[in-house]
């Protein structure tokens, strides 16, 4: 992979125990009897039912489940796009049931990139100028900084040779490279993606499952909904929700009653 622009050497800031006040030894995410409940026409649905989850630092955790299921809600409640009803939630040590609105979005912006089924790039915006936006929305980095961070992230994804051109005029596999350097754009530890590959061929989609296994490899955690079953069986963890329920785990991290790895539940080959 060429290098020719370098690595800033600030790094973004990091979540850490100190941002709220965890329970001791907390994971990365921790979920605490979330209930998410809709008011629909015809009553109150709930979407999710008590869930109970923490994912630590470094997994590759996928989320799958039929339509319907409530994956993307899980999802909007770990990144705070939505709210749950009741339960708790700690991302990084802080507790973002407490963030207000105007809170919510600048922390968001500094501590999780978001990628999504249909990248969402600004159209009337260049491949390099989607990438400063997270920095500039956050104040993260020197301004000075900005371009060159966003080239060098555009070049891990090899995309630095399209960076001037507009989102249409790229394909959706590479839409979808330079959704991925914006959501690194603040350096995040951890990546939030529904459906990444869903609107992507299969060669494409396995190059972006590619980058993801390299992000895990430098430490990032990612949390991932899809339907893709071969990608699926290629994460470190998968967890399965039905009617807003976790239904089943399986991988390394799964828990187990007694905190030994449970025999029962399948081992997933490795990323
Ligand atoms: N704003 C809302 N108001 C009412 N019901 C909602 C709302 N958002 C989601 N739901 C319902 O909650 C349930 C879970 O939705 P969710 O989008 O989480 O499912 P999903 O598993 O991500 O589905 P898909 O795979 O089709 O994207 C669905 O029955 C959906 O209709």
């Amino acid at each position: 992979m060429n290098n020719r622009f370098q690595k800033p050497e600030k790094p973004g800031t990091r979540l850490r125990p100190s941002d709220g006040q965890p329970p001791q030894g907390s994971p990365l995410i921790r979920l605490e009897q979330v209930v998410k409940a809709y008011q629909t026409p015809v009553g109150e649905f709930v979407a999710l039912r008590g869930i109970d989850l923490q994912i630590g630092e470094g997994e590759f955790v996928a989320v799958v489940g039929k339509s319907g299921s409530g994956k993307s809600t899980l999802i909007n409640m770990i990144t705070g796009i939505d709210r749950p009803t009741s339960g708790d939630i700690w991302v990084g040590g802080t507790h973002i049931n407490d963030l207000s609105e105007g809170k919510m979005a600048e922390w968001r912006g500094r501590h999780i990139g978001i990628i999504f089924q249909f990248f969402q790039l600004l159209p009337m915006l260049s491949c390099v100028e989607n990438v400063m936006l997270p920095m500039d929305f956050c104040n993260m980095f020197r301004p000075a900084e900005r371009y060159d961070r966003a080239m060098y992230l555009l070049e891990q994804v090899d995309m630095a040779d399209h960076a001037h051109k507009l989102p249409s005029e790229v394909s959706g596999g590479q839409q979808q490279r330079v959704a991925i350097a914006r959501a690194l754009a603040n350096d995040p530890p951890l990546l939030v993606a529904d459906e990444p590959t869903g609107n992507l061929d299969s060669k494409t989609a396995d190059s972006v499952f590619q980058l993801f296994t390299r992000l895990v490899a430098e430490r990032k955690t990612i949390l991932m909904v899809t339907h893709d079953e071969d990608l699926a069986r290629r994460v470190t963890r998968t967890i399965t929700i039905a009617d807003g329920a976790i239904l089943h785990e399986a991988g390394p991290q799964a828990p187990s009653t007694d905190g030994q790895p449970d025999p029962a539940i399948p081992q997933l080959r490795p990323a």
